[in-house]
C-alpha cells in the first residue's frame, strides 16, 4: 500500500528528461527570408507526426507536394495525397493545414502536414520539403524565435512556452500555461504604462513648470503612482523565490536521529525502480546525501535522504552527519522524522531540542524554512499504552511499515509545498526566472533614485531606467545574448 501511494504521489527518481533533442546553439535571428521546415512532434514511431513549415515559400511547397494548383482553404484540415516532387512517388495520404500569415503561430505563412508517424514517411516528407527551392531545415527554437520577432509572443510568453514543453509536474504545467497566456507580460505592460504616465507628468513639469496653465499637483500625482508601483513590485519580488522553486524544484530534506526510518520513506520509489537508499536495522546506515527528483503532489521536489544526526561516531559517519547538516541549511522544507516508540532516547531529545526547536523559533516569513514533524513507526505504539509525549510540537503519525498515515503526510506535504512554491492556480503570476527578478529589482532601484533626486531631469531619467527594465522583461529591449539563452531551451521544430 505504501509503495503504491508513494508512486502515485511521487513519480519518483526521475532523471532529467527531454521531450525532444535540443541543439546547443541558439537559432539564427529571423528575417533571412528562408522558409524553414521541421518535424514538430516527438521523435520515434507514433500514430501521427506533425511536420511544419514557416516562411514565404510555405504555400509553394504545399502546392508542390500535393501536386495541386490551388491551396486548400485556410485553417481547415484537408486530406491530400503527398508525393515526392522529384520522382512523383506517393509518400502518404495526410491531413494538411494552410495558415496564411499573419494569422499563424509565427506570423508568417505556415503549413502543417499531419502524416502517419512511421520513420520512413516522416523522412520521406522531410526530404521532399528539402528539395523545394527556398526551403531549409529549421534550427532549434527557430519557429518560436520567428513568432517572437513578429510580435506573436513576448519574451515572458516564450519562456512560458519553453517551460510548458519541459513541464514535468502539474504545478509546473499550470504555472507555464499562465505565463504563456501572457499574465506576467500584461502585468509588466501595465506597470510600464504607469511609468510612462508618471514620466509624462514630470516632463510636462520640466517643460511648462513655470507656466500657470499647467494643472496643479502633476508632480504629486506622479509620486503617488510611483509609490503604488513600488508596493506592487515589492510584493512580486517577495514571491520570486517561490516561482523559481516551482520551476526548478523545492528542496525537501529528510532528517532525524539514526534509525528513525528516514530512508524507508523513499524506499517505495516505485516497482520498476530500485530503492533509492539502503534501509537496515543498523543505525548509521545512510552516510551520503541521496538526492532524488520526485513529483510530490504535483510539485517538483528534490528529496534528500541524509545521515541520522548523532554525535560521538567514527570519522566516516561524522562526515555524513556534517553533510546532512549542510544540506539541512539549504532546505526549503524539512521533514523531521523521529521513531515514535523511542522519543525518550538521548538522540530523539537532542534532535527535538536543536533542529525542531530552532526552526519552530523562526519568525514565519517567506524566506524562513518550514518543518513537518513526523513520528514514524506508529505501529510499534501499544494501543492502550501512553501516547507520544504531550509536550511535542504539532506532528503527524506515520508507519512506513504498514502505510498508515501516508495519506495524511501527503496532504500535509501538499499544503507545505503550496506555501513553499506558491500555488500556480491562484494568486499573482510568479516570477520563475532570475531574469525576472533582476529586472524587477532594477526597476525598484531606479524608482528609489527617482524618489531621492532633487533634480527633475534626474528624476525623469530614473523613471526612464525603471521603465527600461520592465520593457526588457517582456523583450522590448532584449539583447541578442538574452534571446540566445532563452531560445537555447527549445528543440528543433519548436
Ligand atoms: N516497525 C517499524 N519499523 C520501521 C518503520 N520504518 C522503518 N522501520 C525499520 O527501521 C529500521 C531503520 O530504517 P531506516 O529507513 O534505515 O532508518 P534511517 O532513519 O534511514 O536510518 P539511518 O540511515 O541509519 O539514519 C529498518 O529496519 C526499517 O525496516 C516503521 O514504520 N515501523
Ligand atoms: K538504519
Ligand atoms: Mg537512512
Amino acid at each position: 500500500m505504501w509503495r503504491g501511494l508513494w508512486t502515485l504521489a511521487a513519480q519518483a527518481a526521475r532523471g532529467p528528461r527531454r521531450l525532444c533533442t535540443r541543439r546547443s546553439s541558439g537559432a539564427p535571428a529571423p528575417g533571412s527570408g528562408a522558409t524553414i521546415f521541421a518535424l514538430s512532434s516527438g521523435q520515434g514511431r507514433c500514430g501521427i507526426a506533425v511536420i511544419r513549415t514557416s516562411g514565404p515559400s510555405s504555400g509553394h511547397a504545399l502546392r508542390i507536394l500535393t501536386a495541386a494548383r490551388d491551396l486548400p482553404p485556410a485553417r481547415h484540415a484537408s486530406l491530400r495525397l503527398l508525393s515526392d516532387p522529384r520522382s512523383g512517388e506517393p509518400l502518404d495520404r495526410a491531413l494538411v493545414l494552410w495558415f496564411p500569415g499573419p494569422r499563424s503561430f509565427t506570423g508568417e505563412d505556415c503549413v502543417e502536414f499531419h502524416v502517419h508517424g512511421g520513420p520512413a514517411v516522416v523522412s520521406g516528407v522531410l526530404q521532399a520539403l528539402g528539395s523545394v527551392p527556398g526551403l531549409r531545415p529549421a534550427e532549434a527554437g527557430e519557429f518560436t524565435r520567428r513568432a517572437f520577432a513578429n510580435g506573436k509572443l513576448n519574451l515572458t510568453e516564450v519562456e512560458g512556452l519553453a517551460d510548458l514543453i519541459h513541464a514535468e509536474t502539474e504545478a509546473q504545467r499550470r504555472q507555464a500555461l499562465r505565463q504563456l497566456d501572457g499574465e506576467l507580460g500584461h502585468l509588466c505592460c501595465g506597470w510600464a504604462e504607469t511609468l510612462t504616465k508618471a514620466l509624462a507628468h514630470v516632463e510636462a513639469y520640466i517643460d511648462f513648470g513655470e507656466d500657470d496653465n499647467l494643472e496643479e499637483g502633476v508632480l504629486e500625482q506622479a509620486d503617488v503612482e510611483v509609490r503604488a508601483l513600488e508596493v506592487a513590485l515589492g510584493a512580486h519580488l517577495q514571491d520570486a523565490r517561490r516561482g523559481q522553486r516551482l520551476r526548478s524544484g523545492a528542496h525537501v530534506v529528510v532528517t532525524g536521529p539514526p534509525n528513525a526510518g528516514k530512508s524507508s520513506l523513499g524506499e517505495g520509489a516505485g516497482p520498476s525502480r530500485k530503492p533509492v537508499s539502503i534501509v537496515s536495522p543498523e543505525p548509521g546506515t545512510t552516510r551520503d546525501v541521496l538526492e532524488t527528483p520526485v513529483d510530490l503532489a504535483g510539485f517538483p521536489v528534490l528529496l534528500s535522504d541524509t545521515a541520522g544526526l548523532r554525535e560521538g561516531v567514527g570519522p566516516v559517519e561524522q562526515e555524513g552527519v556534517r553533510r546532512a547538516r549542510d544540506r539541512l541549511e539549504q532546505a526549503d522544507l524539512i521533514l523531521a522524522m523521529l521513531d515514535a516508540s523511542d522519543l525518550a532516547s538521548p538522540s530523539s531529545c537532542n534532535f527535538l531540542a536543536t533542529v525542531v526547536a530552532s526552526v519552530g523559533a523562526q519568525s514565519p516569513s517567506d524566506s524562513s524554512q518550514r518543518l513537518l514533524l513526523v513520528l514514524n513507526k506508529s505501529d510499534l505504539l501499544s494501543r492502550k499504552g501512553p501516547g507520544p509525549r504531550p509536550d511535542l510540537p504539532p506532528h503527524l503519525l506515520l508507519s512506513c511499515l504498514t502505510g498508515e498515515g501516508l495519506d495524511g503526510l501527503l496532504e500535509a506535504l501538499r499544503k507545505e509545498l503550496a506555501a513553499v512554491c506558491g500555488d500556480p492556480s491562484t494568486g499573482s503570476p510568479l516570477l520563475t526566472r532570475a531574469r525576472h527578478q533582476h529586472h524587477l529589482q532594477g526597476c525598484l532601484d531606479a524608482l528609489s533614485h527617482y524618489k531621492q533626486s532633487k533634480d527633475l531631469a534626474l528624476a525623469a531619467e530614473a523613471l526612464r531606467v525603471a521603465r527600461g527594465h520592465l520593457t526588457q522583461l517582456t523583450g522590448g529591449g532584449g539583447t541578442e545574448e538574452i534571446l540566445d539563452i532563452i531560445f537555447r531551451d527549445f528543440c528543433v521544430g519548436k
